[in-house]
């Protein structure tokens, strides 16, 4: 079956709760031996109590009993099976949902750190709205297949077989009379399975577009109302929505279709069991109980055909979610750290760019052969247009995204062959956007440094100038930020992150446009920030402010390859400090 295959996505965060589901499985089971015995208080009301059949083999013991007593003792079966049948039902439910919905956090858990760990190339590609459209949805429906599988697929099976044995024990011409319109049925289940999932597969992939874009416009939504564009994002969410909605009503009429076909055929095989069956109580050859036990078997051999059919449009749609939930699962896009991987170096004497060449796009170079050396304790600055590659060397430095060429060192060390979280903790990185989490501002600052105390959190706010809008925000370290840090302005914002490298305590600071679209005070505050927050550090600047690339110790243009060389040359640390000691630096 190609559904439950597609599900097996699922599998490692299925294992540990196989025992549930194969309890809940167990007590289905069990509930269909219930339903099977269902119908015969019925026989007995019908022909021994009323029709006054004697009571003779398995059922002498009864023999003695008067009609009313036998009535009587009918009607309380009939209600005990249904007690029992309710009380199976409600713990099969919670065992089967329980373990349902905890194989949910466990494969969301699963998908969440895999996105998490996935290469910054592969998130450019895919936007958020879209892997959380996955996380949620994608996800709820594998496990409705996970369910569907475990409480309907065994139970109805077993139904099938044994209400198929019973029929054949009891009349084996009505069973064949019945079974005609099975073969059709099943022809057109398979048929209508393949269309489900073409259907679904469509709709979810419209509806994770949809999730996207929502999240791309709620998240622009101060550019949406300062340009006055509300027109543009209620059209292009219209669009999507419409998509979206067009595809679900496309999927819904293929599901819909199929329901009074699978009921027609089956009230066409009870009309020819009841006609035919009818004929033989009227010769005789049949009692009316016997007549009712077949009908009602008949009915119960059709709610497991029907289960099954339905089962099959279930999977169908979990199958749709499955490609996309793999998807996110199997994607091996990430910087990997190879078996063996070293430990970085401290950082005490230089990082290099050896003839580094690197692209986002296949047909993009963005730096081609480019050269750099920072000694340790040295400022530099890096230079140059917009778009020529400054913060994608930050990034390099990281390890964000790989070279294609070249290599970029610590201590002589390649980063190829480092644990990547040991590279990542010899920098601390000021971003262009500051990335500020909805926490509270201590929080945002200890981001940099999860061993940080009260005390060092405190004391780097104090370095990076934080101290001086503190006291106007309503709970001052403690207050919350909010989305992005919005209840922020653009300084005050950068000085949090500033804090945040300076309570990293790495070797090296990297700061990406620090005080760009700062006012005059602004700026002059937070390069005052980075001078207190980058002593005894190297310093890796991209900026276009005078005054701060003023503190650096070099300024490195990245549109001058021809200085490159230059550049990669080793300073003189004694110079360096001495030129430090005397102001300079
Ligand atoms: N994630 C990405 N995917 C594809 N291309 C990218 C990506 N990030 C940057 N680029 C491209 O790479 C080039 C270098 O970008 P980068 O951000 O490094 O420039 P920059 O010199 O820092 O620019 P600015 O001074 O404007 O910040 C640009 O042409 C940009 O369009």
């Amino acid at each position: 079956m190609k559904a439950p295959l597609s599900l097996s996505v699922a599998g490692p965060s299925v294992r540990p709760h196989s025992p549930a589901l194969a309890a809940a499985a167990t007590l289905v089971v069990l509930q269909v031996g219930i339903t099977l015995l269902r119908p015969w208080p019925l026989a007995l009301a019908v022909d021994y109590a009323l029709g006054g059949r004697p009571l003779t083999g398995h059922l002498e013991f009864l023999a003695g009993m008067g009609s009313a007593k036998l009535l009587v003792l009918a009607g309380a079966a009939s209600v005990g099976l249904t007690i029992v049948d309710g009380l199976l039902e409600l713990v099969i439910m919670q065992t089967a949902e329980g373990a349902a919905e905890r194989i949910g956090a466990a494969l969301r858990a699963t998908m969440f750190e895999r996105a998490m760990t996935r290469s910054l190339r592969w998130h450019d590609r895919m936007r958020s709205g879209e892997l959380v459209s996955r996380l949620t949805t994608d996800v709820g429906r594998v496990l409705d297949g996970v369910v569907a599988l475990t409480t309907s697929f065994l139970p109805d099976a077993v139904m099938l077989v044994g209400v198929l044995v019973l029929l054949l024990a009891f009349d084996p011409t009505l069973l064949l009379i019945g079974l005609a319109v099975v073969p059709v049925l099943a022809g057109l289940a398979v048929r209508q399975r393949a269309r489900i999932r073409a259907t679904q597969q469509a709709a979810r992939a419209e509806s994770g577009q949809l999730s996207g874009a929502t999240t791309d416009l709620l998240r622009n939504v101060r550019a949406v109302q300062a340009f006055g564009r509300l027109d543009h994002a209620t059209g292009e969410y219209g669009d999507r929505n419409r998509a979206v909605l067009e595809a679900e009503l496309r999927a819904i009429r293929v599901d819909a279709r199929w329901t009074p076909v699978a009921d027609v055929l089956l009230a066409i095989g009870s009309a020819l069991v009841l006609v035919v069956g009818g004929l033989s109580v009227l010769n005789g050859a049949m009692t009316v109980g016997g007549l009712l036990v077949v009908t009602a078997y008949l009915r119960d051999l059709y709610s497991p055909v029907r289960g099954l059919t339905r089962l099959s449009a279930v999977l169908a749609k979990a199958g749709a979610s499955a490609i996309r939930v793999r998807e996110v699962l199997e994607c091996d896009e990430a910087v990997t750290d190879r078996v063996g991987a070293w430990i970085a170096p401290p950082l005490v004497e230089d990082v290099r760019f050896e003839k580094v060449g690197f692209r986002y796009e296949p047909d993009q170079p963005v730096l081609d052969d480019f050269n750099l050396r920072i000694a340790a304790g040295e400022t530099v600055c890096l230079i140059g247009p917009s778009g020529i590659g400054k913060s994608t060397v930050l990034h390099l430095l990281l390890r964000l995204y790989e070279v294609n060429t070249g290599r970029v060192l610590i201590d002589g060390v390649n980063v190829r062959y480092c644990r990547q979280l040991t590279v990542r903790s010899r920098f601390a990185y000021v971003p262009q956007d500051p990335w500020l989490l909805d926490a509270t501002v201590a929080e945002n600052i200890a981001f940099g440094n999860p061993a940080a105390t009260r005390a060092d959190v405190l004391e780097a706010g104090r370095n990076a100038q934080v101290d001086e809008f503190i006291g106007r925000l309503p709970h001052g370290y403690d207050t919350t930020l909010g989305e992005s840090g919005v209840r922020l302005s653009g300084g005050q914002r950068r000085r949090i992150a500033i804090a945040r490298a300076v309570v990293s305590y790495a070797p090296m600071v990297l700061l990406d446009e620090p005080t760009a679209s700062l006012d005059p005070r602004s700026a002059a505050a937070v390069v005052k920030a980075i001078q207190t927050a980058t002593a005894h550090r190297t310093v890796l600047l991209v900026t276009h402010d005078r005054a701060l690339s003023a503190i650096a110790d070099r300024v490195v243009s990245l549109s001058l390859p021809d200085l490159q060389d230059e550049l990669a040359k080793p300073l003189n640390i004694a110079d360096l400090r001495q030129r430090r000691a005397s102001g300079r630096g």
